[in-house]
């Protein structure tokens, strides 16, 4: 996968976001970066879907003792913690691990981070294993900033995302992770530089999953240029919102949203992605 040096940063160019959200679908089509996810038994069937759609090879592979074998050849792996019970824990933490001293990007999504005490520690404590990327709704990433339990009521945000860009921040600063916030508009830091990603409809948040799915399409994404986790986590964002949007005109409601938007993240093509790419800096 794509080892070059990182581009400067700077303030974006929206042309160089298109172009760059083209490369970036292409190189996740032709080279179908094989993606590692524990995930919750909500999510398992449109994460692998989602992957296979947008060209990546999804295999959802958790049992601590494969992880030896198995992990250090992954191009990526998504950790989430959806669904978490105690017994998933270790394997959490070994593949995180392995995938860090293997040198692999792995990307965290830190499900419901506030609603508990449990969830709240296995979250802090995967953070100390260095994800690349951590994606979460606003109360998500409020919750795990703060290290406190005030912010969740459940699965589901009751902060808007714009509201979470200091959490954000400070939560990229102290972990050295690139910070994700989903949203109406996808917030995108690395600590200093704040990105927003302005693709997607609203219906996205009737169809269970769709969060921990395009997390899934992060670590896809940074696999095939993971020198440039910033860009790619931004684009991985905006290509799924585009997706849900061409989706959208086919969508009768959110069941027939979901079909649709797998098929029009396969059927994505450059006019589609040059012309709706929609990424602005955000400060
Ligand atoms: N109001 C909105 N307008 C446009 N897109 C949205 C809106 N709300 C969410 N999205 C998009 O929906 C997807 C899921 O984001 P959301 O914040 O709902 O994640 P989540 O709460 O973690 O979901 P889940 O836990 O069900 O997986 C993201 O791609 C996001 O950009
Ligand atoms: C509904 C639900 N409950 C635990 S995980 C999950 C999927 C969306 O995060
Ligand atoms: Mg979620």
């Amino acid at each position: 996968m794509d080892h070059t040096e990182p581009e400067p940063r700077g303030k974006p160019d929206p042309s160089r976001w298109a172009a760059k959200a083209w490369a970036l679908l292409s190189a996740v089509r032709s080279q179908s970066p094989l993606v590692q996810c524990i995930t919750n038994f909500v999510s398992m069937d449109l994460m692998a879907n989602t992957l296979l759609s947008a060209g990546a090879s999804p295999a959802m592979l958790h049992s601590v003792e494969e992880i030896p074998e198995f992990t250090p050849h992954v191009h990526a792996l998504c950790i989430n913690i959806g669904t978490l019970s105690s017994d998933w824990v270790p394997a959490m933490k070994a593949a995180a691990d392995l995938a860090c001293k293997s040198g692999r990007p792995w990307v965290l999504d830190p499900v419901a981070a506030g609603a508990s005490g449990f969830r709240l520690k296995t979250c802090l404590e995967l953070v100390e294993l260095k994800p690349t990327v951590i994606r979460g709704n606003g109360s998500e990433i409020t919750a795990l900033s703060k290290a406190s339990l005030a912010s969740c009521k459940g699965v589901d945000s009751s902060h808007k995302s714009t509201d979470a860009v200091e959490a954000a921040k400070s939560l990229a600063q102290a972990s050295g992770s690139i910070v994700a916030v989903s949203g109406a508009v996808d917030i995108i830091t690395d600590g200093e530089l704040v990105v927003g990603a302005h693709n997607g409809v609203a219906m996205m948040q009737r169809i269970t999953a769709t969060g921990c799915s395009v997390t899934a399409l992060i670590a896809a994404f940074v696999a095939v240029d993971p020198l440039h986790a910033f860009e790619a986590t931004a684009l991985a964002l905006s290509i799924f919102g585009i997706a849900a949007e061409i989706g959208m005109k086919m969508a009768n409601g959110p069941a027939s949203l979901r079909m649709h938007l797998i098929d029009s993240l396969h059927g994505l093509d450059e006019a589609d992605v040059l012309s709706r790419v929609n990424i602005t800096s955000f400060s």
